[in-house]
């Protein structure tokens, strides 16, 4: 069976020129479908993300010892994530025979306290301050790719509030703070220091966690989304396209009229060397204190909520202690399923 990722131009929404209804028609499409989109018309000028992807070299191309250096505890989402110290299927509570064993290195960095200052008392470490490592530039990148994304994700809760006929304005009532994170991704580990022959997981396989996530990702294959054949199907973006995928809070929203779809990493291995991939992954989770309900307009007549209210800091902390402290999520028994029933 064939599986595409929808392409969807955003431009009428980030220009104002243009069929808006086309754009939300096509994006309640990709979302009711697959819950991945390849998203054009974004606006993202071509320097921002060769800007991120010179930084991410630069930074994962340091020693061992000074990445380590801006490792912070599970608890906080921010700083170095060193290969094997993380395991994305715990967070949805599949406890997989490799535990804490997904090898890509990250590194994280976050909406703060002060990035809203209208709003006092955030808690930690939700809002945890960011640390930066001494690498010439790469903040400056960073942080306008930082921006770019957001930008965009704040861009596509517009269309989504069309695409689910929602007042235009519904999503800015539960993002004025929202926890925002981009982890900068890398699959790479030397030669020599992995057994090939294991079953080797890039990333395991995990739903993502808040309202939306923006993938910028290289064109190296290994991420693989499954479809509703229930089977992995390889993804790669086409030229200038940021990937866009929806997270458990919009799945919950929308009592799963639109899907949290699941994926996972596997790069492939060439002449016995896993072949190098990179990916930056914008994660626009929501307000730490907003309560997600499912909308009632998403339940059909006969139909019950599939979801209890939960606060987005609750779902998020749930998943993190998974993925990043190796306590199984107990609370992710619908995404559970999901996983242990596709193929392969
Ligand atoms: O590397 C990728 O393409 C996907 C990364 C991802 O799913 C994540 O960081 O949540
Ligand atoms: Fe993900």
């Amino acid at each position: 069976m064939s599986f595409e990722v929808p392409v969807v131009d955003i431009a009428p929404y980030v220009t104002g020129v243009g069929d808006r209804s086309a754009t939300a028609a096509a994006m309640d499409a990709a979302c009711r479908t697959v819950g991945f989109v390849q998203v054009v018309g974004h606006g993202v000028p071509r320097t921002a993300s060769d800007g991120l992807a010179a930084a991410m070299d630069a930074f994962f191309g340091l020693p061992a010892h000074a990445k380590a250096a801006v490792r912070t505890p599970p608890e906080v989402n921010r700083g170095y994530s060193p290969p094997k110290s993380e395991s994305l299927s715990l967070s949805l509570g599949v406890a997989s025979a490799t535990r804490m064993n997904d090898f890509f290195e990250a590194f994280n960095v976050g909406a703060s306290q002060e990035t809203y200052p209208g709003s006092p008392g955030l808690p930690l470490p939700d809002y945890a301050p960011n640390t930066w490592p001494d690498v010439p530039g790469f903040q400056d990148a960073v942080d306008t790719w930082f921006g770019e994304a957001a930008r965009v994700a704040r861009t596509l809760t517009r269309v989504f509030a069309d695409a689910l006929d929602l007042p235009a304005d519904f999503f800015d009532a539960i993002t004025g703070h929202s926890l925002d994170v981009l982890r900068m991704n890398n699959y790479a580990l030397p030669p020599g220091t992995v057994d090939l022959d294991g079953e080797l997981t890039g990333m395991g396989e995990h739903t993502d966690y808040g309202i939306v996530t923006v993938l910028w990702a290289d064109q190296v294959p290994g991420l693989q989304v499954l479809g509703a054949d229930g089977g992995w199907h390889d993804v790669s973006p086409v030229d200038g396209a940021l990937l866009v995928n929806l997270g458990d809070v919009t799945a919950r929203l929308t009592n799963e009229r639109w899907t949290s779809t699941l994926h996972r990493v596997k790069p492939p291995v060439v002449d016995g060397t896993i072949r190098r991939r990179r990916s930056a992954a914008f994660f626009h989770d929501g307000d730490v204190d907003a309560v997600i309900s499912v909308l009632p307009s998403c339940v059909g007549p006969g139909e019950e909520p599939r979801y209890l209210p939960v606060t987005v800091g609750e779902h998020v902390a749930a998943k993190l202690r998974g993925s990043r402290a190796g306590v199984v999520n107990t609370a992710a028994e619908r995404d559970a399923a999901r996983v242990l029933a596709a193929r392969g």
